[in-house]
């Protein structure tokens, strides 16, 4: 059974066309329409095929969908929001894919009535890369996909957004939006500013050492200019939409590395191997639950054009 039969996709950059793959190898019964604000990308998403029609504006993309997903970045959601709320059935849902839900909320029930059709979510799944080339089908197999209904929001339209992820292959979970924005800000959003921190850093540092940086970069460093190489704005925008929560766990984070810089200084190599015990028991814990998916990531090619619409 088909939870959604007319689905609008508004940006269709990675996170967007790789729903409309995933959509259409996995219901290619759903009639796919996207719409998306750069007329380069909409030109792309034509060539690739990835939708059944592609709309001039966000309102045509919507009028008769009856589950329409804004995949554009955190801080766009409310003008998409504005530009779709007369073109909306009454009876559609409204979601996302952001990576920030408390904020993006407040945007879509600032502009769309019937706030109980509302289901933010996020798919707790991607890469470094962007754009309609980037995408693929099997992105969201085996990943969490997040929901953050309001307390008002319709069950029975939970349940089929859940069905919907279910079918695209993730586990879904429910979640209040600001428990959600702490725990991202743990698990993504830190990992990203630290990351983006030490490649900024060792570019200063190369200044001086020349090409070394580059030249003697392995695992670990390679590792973190991977996420390093991840879209400005779509950052940009999650770290300013979830100002509160990230600038709490930069703190903490700050303080507990105060602590191992006094270790190193004080030659505490008791603190320092504690400290690695735990973490490596930490790193043991997420194999064992099955959640290590990130290192297959690397380097994953996306699937040929080919493959695109295979049931
Ligand atoms: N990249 C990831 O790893 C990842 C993972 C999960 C969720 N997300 C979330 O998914 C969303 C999209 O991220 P992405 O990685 O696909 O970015 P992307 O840059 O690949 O695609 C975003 C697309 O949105 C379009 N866009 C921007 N403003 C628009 C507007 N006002 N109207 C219509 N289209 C507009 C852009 O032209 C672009 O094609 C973000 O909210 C991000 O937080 C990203
Ligand atoms: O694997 C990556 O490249 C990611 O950064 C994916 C990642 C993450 O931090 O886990 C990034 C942002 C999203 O909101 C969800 C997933």
């Amino acid at each position: 059974m088909l939870p959604f039969s007319r689905v609008a996709i508004i940006g269709f950059g990675l996170i967007g066309s790789s729903v409309a793959r995933a959509v259409r190898r996995a219901m290619p019964r759903v009639n796919l329409t996207g719409y998306d604000a750069d007329a380069d990308v909409r030109e792309r998403g034509d060539t690739l095929g990835l939708f059944d029609d592609i709309a001039d504006s966000a309102g045509a993309a919507v009028t008769d969908a009856d589950l329409v997903i804004l995949a554009v970045p955190v801080r766009a959601s409310e003008a998409v929001a504005r530009d779709i709320a007369a073109d909306l059935p009454a009876d559609c849902v409204v979601s996302d894919v952001g990576s920030v839900k408390a904020k993006v909320a407040e945007a879509l029930a600032a502009h769309i009535d019937n706030s109980a059709r509302i289901i933010p979510a996020h798919p707790v799944a991607g890469t470094e890369n962007s754009g309609p080339d980037a995408g693929f089908a099997d992105l969201f197999a085996g990943r969490w996909c997040i929901l953050t209904p309001g307390a008002d929001a319709d069950p029975v339209a939970v349940e089929r957004l859940s069905e919907f992820w279910r079918q695209l292959g993730s586990d879904v979970e429910i979640m209040d939006a600001a428990h959600h924005d702490i725990v991202l800000a743990v698990t993504s959003h830190l990992p990203h500013l630290i990351a983006y921190t030490i490649v900024g850093t060792a570019s200063d540092v190369e200044e001086v050492t020349k090409s070394e940086v580059i030249k003697y970069s392995a695992g670990g460093f390679r590792d973190f200019t991977r996420i390093a190489a991840s879209d400005p704005t779509m950052w940009r925008d999650v770290f300013l939409a979830n100002r509160d929560a990230v600038l709490d766990v930069l703190q903490r984070f700050t303080e507990d590395l105060t602590a191992l810089q006094r270790a190193i200084r004080w030659d505490d190599g008791d603190t320092l191997f504690k400290h690695f015990e735990v973490t490596r028991e930490t790193r043991r814990r997420i194999i064992d639950a099955g959640q290590d998916t990130a290192a297959p990531d690397f380097g994953r090619v996306p699937p040929k054009e080919s493959e695109v619409g295979e049931d």
